[in-house]
């Protein structure tokens, strides 16, 4: 019998290294799954308060990709710092779990839905399945430190669509919330794959504020002094909102009642004349007491349109948590894309370090580099990793088309 051909030995990820947290376990293994790389991860979640480990949202994620990937997982488990996750070997269609067109993940905990799409996103975009595929994950819509319902749907997914992803649809089934009493939502997501290489993408032009709207989620009895504030704010930093565009300026405020005293949420998105969107939020963590309510308001307000001003003024295409999120499409991309995070007093901005840290993991992972101005070299990912028979001379055959159209 032939022996066995030597397995290749995992990637090494420490996962003290920068930022430290759950974001770098996501971004690793949505990787390792699609590009079928062994990973072994050290001090999971090592920069945490208590010691890091597995938390039940980062556990859901390892679960899932391991088995939609066919993965051999050691040391998984509930607060686990040391995991290894070996993808299924060659010949495995990353596929298989996603032919039925149908997923569901449950959690019994309101951790974040939309954390646990962020692991699985580029996997689903990736797959090569060829049907679209509908998601329903129960938990958080609302919890801190975490991207919201509202910030996907107003955000992300125009994002997405504007570096060319095919349209991700949003169900809202219920809301879960991190704050008041803790309860779970569930939201459906309807992603439809890619068919071909993501082309590199140019988020480069800002372009000028043309639209901002205001979102807001509180107590119904809350909502005019909510209104009156955001007018007050709006009428006093229209011009360095808007600039030079201020005559065109459009301010959109929806409210909807959060059915409880201690919810409060505010999104504020700017959207530019070149279809950017920038957000800036604050789901209130702090306490909440009589006495105190007067205050919260004015506070969300003040604070939510000092970080969007922040945004808007750097001139960048993207707010500071897109920055992190787009970094694992540019590094499975086709070609050099480019994110332009903006300057401050004319220096480029300094990133954070989540998207310090999803750089790294891209680097370990698939070798992409990333340059000072937002530029990355992408391994152009083939969705479900395999190429068709001849498909990358279409592909080619397409790019040349498209050139010749931009150059006549
Ligand atoms: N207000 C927000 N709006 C949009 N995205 C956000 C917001 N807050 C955080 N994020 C995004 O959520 C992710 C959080 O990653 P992080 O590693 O902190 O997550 P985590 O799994 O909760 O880990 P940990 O519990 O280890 O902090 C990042 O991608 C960040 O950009």
């Amino acid at each position: 019998m032939a022996p066995k051909s030597p397995e290749t030995p995992p990637i090494h990820l420490e996962g003290t290294t920068l930022e430290g947290g759950g974001q770098l376990l996501r971004l690793a293994l949505g990787l390792a799954s699609l590009t079928k790389k062994p990973i072994h991860l050290t001090n999971i979640r090592g920069k945490r308060f208590g010691g890091g480990g597995l938390k039940s949202q980062h556990l859901t994620c390892v679960q899932w990709l391991g088995n939609a990937c066919n993965a051999r997982i050691s040391g998984v488990g509930l607060k686990s710092k040391e995991v290894t996750f070996v993808p299924g070997g060659e010949g495995t269609s990353i596929t298989n779990q996603l032919e039925v067109g149908d997923v569901r993940i449950n959690q019994n905990t309101p951790g974040s839905i939309n954390l646990i799409l962020q692991a699985i996103l580029p996997y689903l975009l990736f797959s090569g399945a060829k049907e679209k595929i509908r998601v329903r994950i129960t938990g958080g819509s609302n919890v801190s430190n975490s991207p919201s319902y509202e910030y996907i749907v107003q955000v992300l997914i125009p994002m997405l669509e504007l570096i060319g992803m095919p349209p991700i649809e949003a169900q809202l089934h219920s809301r879960g919330w991190s704050q008041g009493t803790t309860s779970l939502g569930s939201i459906t997501y309807i992603v439809t794959p890619l068919t071909t290489r993501l082309p590199a993408f140019q988020l480069a032009e800002r372009g000028s504020i043309r639209h901002v709207k205001a979102t807001i989620l509180a107590p119904k009895d809350t909502e005019q002094h909510f209104r009156d504030e955001l007018d007050v704010m709006f009428e006093r930093r229209e011009s360095r909102i808007f600039g030079a565009s201020i005559k065109d300026a459009q301010i959109e405020i929806i409210f909807e009642d959060s059915h409880h005293d201690k919810r409060y949420y505010l999104l504020l998105v700017a959207t530019t004349t070149t279809g950017v969107k920038l957000g800036r939020d604050w789901l209130y963590d702090q306490g909440v007491r009589p006495g105190k309510l007067e205050k919260i308001i004015p506070a969300m307000v003040k604070k939510v349109s000092d970080d969007l001003l922040a945004e808007i003024e750097h001139g960048g295409c993207v707010d500071e948590y897109l920055r992190d999120q787009m970094v694992v499409f540019q590094a499975l991309s086709a070609g050099k894309s480019q994110v332009y995070g903006g300057k401050r007093n004319d220096v480029l901005l300094e990133q954070s370090l989540h998207a310090k840290t999803a750089q790294w993991v891209a680097q370990r992972i698939v070798g992409v580099d990333f340059d000072e101005q937002g530029g990355c070299e992408g391994i152009g990912f083939y969705p479900g990793g395999v190429e068709e028979e001849g498909q990358k001379d279409k592909d080619l055959a397409k790019s040349m088309v498209k050139l010749e159209l931009t150059e006549s």
